[in-house]
């Protein structure tokens, strides 16, 4: 071992040596390589002789200039090559590899060494592999196999067999071999230990090094349209997903760029602490999205759209108000798959009775009454498409507008316009004409404006937002269409719930109002979208979803017709449902239904990683009907729960906690209040004798220090040191908290304390 460790080492710096070698070479050849480039382009036309006199210059010149061409392009291709090795090598160049496998493939009696990094990295000649990228195929042995029999799939869809002898695991610092270990069955125990152990950096990092065979699965599944994972807390859901997009990435490099890669996260922070991630393996970020900001642009103007943290801020702080049990019973429907059956339900009524329509009015006339337009559509097949049928409609009120149209320029209130019309709105009466008539400047003056023309300008500017809510089928009631749904008393397959008739007049009350709650925004969107057709986005090939317990059907549903050519990665974990009102499921069934069983495939991640063991025991015991949480074994300080009667002592407490952390050198600190109206009491408090920052919703940057923040916005992120701010009966008691207070607790990576103002939670009793 000892010899082998001294050859290693040798090794190590060998390659290192050899790394800033070719850095400095190429770093050379490539500002060389650039300027030859730029040096071609800006001459090329002088290395060319141009003539057409006769055929045999009219060749010489294609000939010149193809060559030159061809001398542009080779170039430009040695200069992206070595742009993309001098890249690699940079990524080498702290820590070239983490791994080794010896592979003896079979029908051969070589055995050969494979050394695993972040990056390709072959000789000068480009035969030789000196380093391989750990997403190659033949990675993947590290990643799956303990020593013995193993195989690795190639792209062509052919397996390679043979044995894996021996395994490895080196810890790399400063480009020195400072340990190697014999990693036999899992991968990463040692060092595992040392890299969790450790402090968090300000943002989430790779985790190529120590992945885990169950998360390996889960990276490089690569079969079907949808891929569910579940998972514990700190199971590493979120690190698979990036993990994952970079693996296809490299993958489908011919096929699949970055901007064609989706990730919803729940809220813009998140975005930024995973952003790390994919440059650190060498690839550019995808792209990235919160579910609320897609509703937000389809509803548009219409209605003002609560964000789904006021309607959390709600449902936390709101327990007094007179209707909360009917806006959380309305919750829960409106984001069940029951409602999902319903609302479909509805849609395929629609297409034979109860749509609802607008009259056309205009200057406080009906133009087509909402009776006739129900008439035109249910004139036509009931087979065709429902969008089909409404664009017929739309189409029809169109041409009679037109008709309208002219019949209004007769009457008299357009004279009267027209003779009122001052110098001012003459002369601008004439541009609009001229630009109608496709003129411009100086000929506008020469425009000839007659009597007609300005009645026609008249009347088609006073008809136009007619016009417009025609065009985009204002003239269905959407509203009312919506309402509508909550009038239905019974339904035959869908068991409504027992608020039914208040929920529905709540939601009616808040739409007059000009406002929508989030839990109607999709239903809505969907009801309108699934009737007018879907606005797909077809460039996206994956979409992955973070966090997806806190998704509805509907959600789900939507995103799968937004991206139709999208194949889906969707993480998440029950336990931490925020809206634990509105999931009563523990599983996405609605999910393999929409894909269809053959296309779904699920992965559940048991071990959990970001917390000592000691903290996993306890926010296990939190959720005791859940699927099996593993700890990894990392020792640690047990969590402690402390009542407190006054706020000045548990004030006191938590600062003289927060300056012990500090001082034992935690750099990532979180005080976890459960919503943002106790996050500001809290801060109101600690403001004169602490430095801290306070996460809100309008938080883009993921913090280092101490923080002060809400439960929903600590959602997939970590901190070195937790205090639980109070999980006292009264703030904590109500049995769907339970996985709120389950999910800040487990934000915790070394140490948690939760605090109680007053008796604490019975969850923690039990
Ligand atoms: N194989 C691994 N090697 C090293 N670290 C890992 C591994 N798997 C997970 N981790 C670490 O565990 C922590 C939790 O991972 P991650 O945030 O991906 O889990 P999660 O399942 O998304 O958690 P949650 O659902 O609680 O938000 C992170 O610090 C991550 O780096």
């Amino acid at each position: 071992m000892e010899s082998n460790l001294l050859l290693e080492q040798q090794r190590v710096r060998e390659m290192m040596k050899f790394i800033q070698l070719e850095i400095a070479k190429l770093e050379g050849d490539t500002t060389k390589l650039k300027e030859d480039v730029i040096h071609i382009r800006k001459h090329f036309w002088d290395e060319v002789r141009v003539s057409t006199d006769s055929f045999d210059d009219y060749m010489e010149t294609i000939i010149g200039l193809r060559q030159e061409a061809q001398a542009l392009a080779i170039r430009q291709s040695t200069h992206r090559h070595a742009g993309e090795r001098l890249d690699a090598l940079k990524r080498l160049q702290h820590i070239p590899y983490f791994g080794r496998i010896d592979f003896k493939e079979e029908g051969t009696d070589q055995t050969e060494p494979i050394y695993i990094g972040v990056a390709t990295l072959t000789d000068p000649s480009g035969e030789d592999f000196l380093i391989y990228d750990w997403r190659a195929p033949i990675a993947s042995v590290y990643y799956d196999y303990e020593p013995g029999p193993a195989m690795y799939r190639i792209p062509d869809g052919g397996n390679i067999q043979g044995e894996l002898e021996k395994k490895w695991q080196y810890i790399i610092r400063d480009g020195e071999l400072v340990s190697m270990f014999d990693a036999g069955v899992t991968i990463g125990d040692e060092v595992l230990q040392q890299v969790l152990g450790q402090g968090t950096d300000k943002q989430m990092q790779s985790i190529v090094a120590t992945i885990q065979q169950e998360q390996n699965r889960a990276i490089r599944h690569d079969k079907g349209k949808l891929l569910i994972v579940m998972g514990a807390a700190g199971s590493g859901k979120t690190s698979v997903a990036m993990q994952r997009i970079a693996y296809l990435l490299y993958k489908y490099r011919d096929t699949v760029t970055s901007d064609q890669i989706l990730l919803f996260s729940p809220n813009p922070m998140f975005s930024s602490y995973v952003s790390n991630v994919l440059p650190e393996l060498g690839e550019e970020n995808m792209q990235q999205a919160t579910f609320q900001e897609y509703m937000r642009d389809r509803i548009d103007e219409q209605f003002k759209m609560e964000t789904p943290f006021a309607q959390l801020e709600y449902v936390l702080t709101k327990r007094d108000s007179p209707n909360y049990p009917v806006r959380i019973a309305g919750m829960k429907w409106k984001a069940s798959v029951a409602c999902f059956d319903y609302i479909q339900e509805a849609i395929t009524r629609f297409g034979t009775e109860g749509m609802a329509f607008r009259d056309i009015r205009f200057r406080g006339r009906i133009l087509v009454n909402k009776d006739q337009i129900a008439k035109r559509f249910y004139s036509q097949e009931s087979t065709m498409r429902f969008a089909n049928r409404l664009e017929e409609v739309r189409l029809w009120l169109e041409s009679k507008l037109k008709g309208f149209a002219q019949n209004e320029r007769q009457k008299p209130w357009v004279q009267e316009a027209v003779d009122s019309l001052d110098n001012a709105q003459f002369y601008e009466a004439q541009v609009a004409l001229a630009k109608q008539k496709g003129l411009r400047g100086d000929d506008v003056s020469d425009v000839e404006v007659d009597e007609k023309d300005l009645a026609r300008l008249i009347v088609q500017r006073r008809m136009n937002p007619v016009v417009k809510a025609v065009h985009s089928y204002d003239f269905v009631d959407w509203t009312g269409l919506y309402c509508q749904l909550f009038d239905v008393q019974s339904n035959g397959n869908v068991t409504l719930p027992k608020e039914w008739k208040a929920i529905g007049a709540m939601t009616k009350k808040t739409l007059d109002r000009g406002h929508i709650f989030y839990e109607d925004a999709t239903p809505f969107i969907y009801l309108k979208e699934a009737m007018l057709g879907f606005a797909s986005n077809r460039s996206i090939k994956h979409v992955v979803v973070d966090e997806a317990q806190d998704y509805s059907p509907f959600q789900f549903a939507f995103l799968k017709q937004l991206f139709p050519s999208a194949r889906m990665t969707v993480l998440g974990d029950f336990n931490q449902s925020i809206f634990s009102h509105s999931q009563d499921s523990n599983e996405f069934s609605l999910l393999t239904t929409l894909f269809g069983e053959e296309e779904t495939s699920s992965i559940h991640l048991a071990k959990s990683y970001r917390s000592t063991k000691p903290i996993v025991e306890f926010t296990k015991r939190l959720v005791p009907n859940s699927y099996p949480i593993v700890p990894f074994e990392r020792d640690g300080k047990e969590p402690v729960v402390e009542e407190f009667t006054s706020k000045t002592t548990l004030h006191a407490k938590i600062v003289a906690k927060v300056n012990q952390w500090k001082e034992q050198g935690f750099t990532s600190i979180a005080i976890i209040c459960q919503s943002a109206k106790e996050r500001k009491d809290v801060s109101s408090v600690l403001g004169e004798t602490m430095d801290h920052v306070l996460i809100t919703t309008k938080s883009n940057e993921y913090e280092e220090g101490v923080v002060v923040i809400p439960s929903y916005l600590a959602k997939g992120i970590e901190f070195e040191a937790v205090i639980v701010y109070n999980a006292s009966d009264k703030v904590y008691g109500d049995e769907s908290l339970r996985r709120t207070l389950y999910t800040v607790c487990t934000r915790a990576m070394h140490e948690l304390i939760v605090f109680s103002l007053g008796p604490k939670s019975h969850f923690l009793e039990e």
